[in-house]
């Protein structure tokens, strides 16, 4: 089956924004003006087409991602049929890790913004993420039709806390409920509209009173331009007239290069701006070929390589989601690199080192799925039939191997104990758990050693809500959760040798293994590490990944308090075994009993999530809310004067957190705001730890 659209016409981009401001609303309005709606669907009465899950349409927030295709010609026709594929994501923080997976495989991102709140501190979140990656970006400033809208206002406030070069490709016509039409700055005309949504749209001139300050505006595009294009600069100089479809290309190469970020308006509500944004996608926004060729490493050679956007490549895809669906099963949705899939091919997940058979491919709409044959390179598609692919992972062609640079993963920093309602639901909720485990990696799920309670980890308790909410939805299991608790971990401070020999003689065969490990601590972040120094046989080769086993096993419950250890290093030199009574089980005993030992010796410490929290309020609250932040032990980074109000930086302990929302609402009179994400994780104050360990019922006194 040929191509449909040529790579040229391909668009893949995020939809970012802060929570409400109207992502969902837009990327509806999109689909309803690209053909794939024939209703539009609205957040607040529960209809829209994006947010499909159900707990999406309760609480009117969007929780995945979803990938949606649709087709774009142009509000004049002008373009050649152009794919778009949008991925929109969610602008709760929990849910960062959505926005950065998304990021990771599209090629261009729209932010939106509401035309009160502008920069919210979410927004600046999400555009450090998009920094991160280098992904070009243009911004949509919605909600023009609001009371307290303001254009310039938030131009003013994308310079100042985005620090970077925006530039107005459209000037709005009024504002709030005068709102009325949208002026194009390369075009210069004017989008007029007759009604209250935006049903009636006429093309005009630029009105009067709108000519000076749209010249000015023009003449801010024309000097971005000219920063650009030496072609334009000369244009300008000699005051001849530039053409547009100049001023569109420079634009275009100047966006994907990421030196400018074109900003449209509108109100997706109205109805009005969204296509206009639509023609702004497909004029600015990267094809697959205009970015840069991915890197991976080839893992027969251990070489970088890069793969290039090309249907002639050889196969190489990554597999950014996962989902089950109640209908098909397991799909995982691949971003293709570089080559084509087929349909009931078979391919290597590189990753895994195991091959991998392509069952359907799908072309994912909103509310609908379209089954193809294949899938091109720059494309976006789910898979079904693939076993055991997971986040991150990459597909490729056996005979061109590559591990393409994945994404990473914060660590959960929360933690509730789970059991269902019903002895029976027992094992139902074990495998549903382990199934949505599998589609988000920074949901965990594991057994408290010290309690046998089942174990429920995450970025945050809305996070965990959710999770909770889908296993009833989706998997029918009741369930009662405890309070939530913060993600501790264990590490050790300082290094040790020890020397642990496990032997039972009980009757007939008995029970030997004899090990000795050098147990220090490892750099942070580098979690867990296992070097095999024996020599000359002292433990036969077979014993060896036992005692890892062993120690892997005592590492989910530390010494302290029975958190997970991270970031130790273990160094296995000695030990002896007997020729009839050593077993892997013996082995695997006397490397968990003899890592526990080392820990108890080697100085071991706890660990909390630290969280870089944002917290905007006016004036008059600052004291009051710095004295709080200090209370909860928090450090305060920095601070800065914005209009009206003042933005604390602060990084505070995720334990002195909870309950925060409400009492800065009854602070500041509901009207601070915040926003916190996992900065790090450090050791607790000795004081704090000692209360931790004693609640945990445990004494440390051996
Ligand atoms: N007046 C007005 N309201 C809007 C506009 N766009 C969106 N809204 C409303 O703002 C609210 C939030 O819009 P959503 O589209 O759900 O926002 P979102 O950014 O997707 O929010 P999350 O999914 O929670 O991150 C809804 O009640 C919308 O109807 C607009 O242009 N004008």
């Amino acid at each position: 089956m040929p191509r449909k659209v040529s790579l040229e016409n391909t668009r893949n981009i995020g939809i970012m924004a802060h929570i409400d401001a109207g992502k969902t609303t837009t990327t509806e309005r999109i689909l309803y003006y690209t053909g794939v709606n024939y209703k539009i669907g609205e957040t607040h009465d529960g209809t829209a087409t994006m947010d499909w899950m159900a707990q999406e349409q309760e609480r009117g927030i969007t929780i995945t991602s979803a990938a949606t295709t649709c087709y774009w010609k142009g509000t004049k026709n002008q373009f050649p049929q152009t794919r778009i594929n949008i991925i929109d994501t969610p602008g709760h923080v929990d849910f960062t890790v959505e926005v950065e997976r998304s990021l990771r495989v599209l090629d261009g991102s729209v932010t939106v913004m509401c035309a009160k709140g502008g920069v919210e501190p979410q927004s600046e979140t999400v555009w450090r993420q998009a920094d991160h990656y280098k992904v070009p970006r243009m911004i949509y400033v919605n909600k023009m039709d609001i009371m307290g809208a303001d254009f310039y206002n938030v131009l003013h406030m994308i310079h100042d806390r985005l620090k970077c070069n925006a530039v107005p490709i459209q000037l709005p016509i009024g504002s709030e409920d005068t709102f009325k039409g949208i002026i194009d700055l390369v075009e210069m005309d004017a989008d007029i509209y007759y009604d209250e949504m935006g049903k009636d749209m006429r093309v005009e001139p630029i009105p009067e009173d709108m000519m000076e300050l749209a010249q000015e505006y023009r003449t801010k595009l024309i000097d971005a331009c000219a920063d650009l294009s030496d072609e334009i600069m000369e244009l300008a100089l000699e005051e001849q007239p530039i053409p547009q479809d100049l001023i569109r290309k420079v634009l275009r190469q100047g966006t994907i290069d990421n030196k400018v970020v074109p900003v449209t308006c509108g109100t997706s509500y109205r109805n009005k701006g969204v296509q206009k944004l639509l023609d702004a996608i497909v004029d600015y926004m990267p094809s697959p070929v205009d970015i840069p060729a991915i890197k991976g490493i080839n893992p027969e050679t251990d070489e970088e390589e890069d793969r290039h956007s090309t249907d002639d490549g050889p196969f190489a895809a990554l597999a950014f989601k996962i989902a089950t669906d109640p209908f098909v099963g397991r799909l995982s949705f691949i971003r293709v690199y570089s080559g084509t899939l087929n349909t009931g091919t078979a391919v290597l997940n590189s990753t895994k080192k195991q091959k991998e058979r392509i069952g359907r491919i799908l072309q994912m709409h909103a509310n609908h799925r379209e089954d193809i044959e294949t899938v091109y390179s720059g494309d976006i598609a789910a898979v079904i039939g693939l076993k055991n692919t997971t986040t991150g992972d990459t597909l490729c062609d056996e005979k061109a191997p590559i591990i393409l640079e994945s994404m990473e993963f914060p660590d959960p920093v929360i933690r509730v104990a789970i059991e269902p309602k019903t002895k029976a639901g027992q094992e139902k909720m074990g495998i549903a758990l382990a199934k949505l485990a599998e589609e988000d990696p920074t949901f965990k799920t594991y057994t408290d050693e010290e309690t046998g309670q089942t174990i429920i980890a995450g970025m945050g308790e809305l996070h965990l809500e959710i999770i909770v909410d889908r296993l009833l939805r989706e998997y029918k299991v009741e369930a009662n959760v405890g309070a939530p608790q913060v993600a501790y971990k264990e590490t050790i401070r300082k290094a040790v040798d020890q020397d642990t020999k496990y032997a039972r003689q009980s009757g007939g065969k008995g029970q030997y293994g004899h090990v000795k490990i050098h147990v220090e601590p490892n750099e942070s972040g580098k979690g867990y590490e296992f070097v095999n120094a024996i020599v000359g046989g002292a433990i036969p080769k077979e014993y060896i990944p036992a005692v890892d086993a062993g120690i892997q096993g005592a590492m989910q419950a530390g010494v302290l308090a029975g958190y997970p250890v991270e970031d130790v290093k273990v160094t296995l030199y000695d030990g002896s075994y007997h020729e009839v009574d050593s077993s892997e089980m013996a082995f695997k005993i006397a490397g968990s009993m003899a890592f526990k030992e080392a820990c108890r010796k080697a100085n071991p410490v706890l660990l909390e999530p630290i969280m870089k929290v944002d917290v905007i309020v006016p004036e008059d609250y600052m004291g009051d809310v710095i004295g709080d932040l200090n209370s909860r032990r928090g450090q305060i980074q920095g601070m800065e004067a914005r209009p009206g109000a003042q933005a604390i930086d602060a990084l505070v302990p995720l334990s002195e957190m909870f309950g925060y929302a409400t009492d800065l609402r009854s602070r500041t009179q509901g009207r601070g705001q915040y926003s916190m994400e996992p900065h790090s994780y450090v050791e607790i104050p000795k004081n704090i730890a000692e209360k931790i360990i004693a609640e945990r019922g445990r004494n440390n006194a051996d």
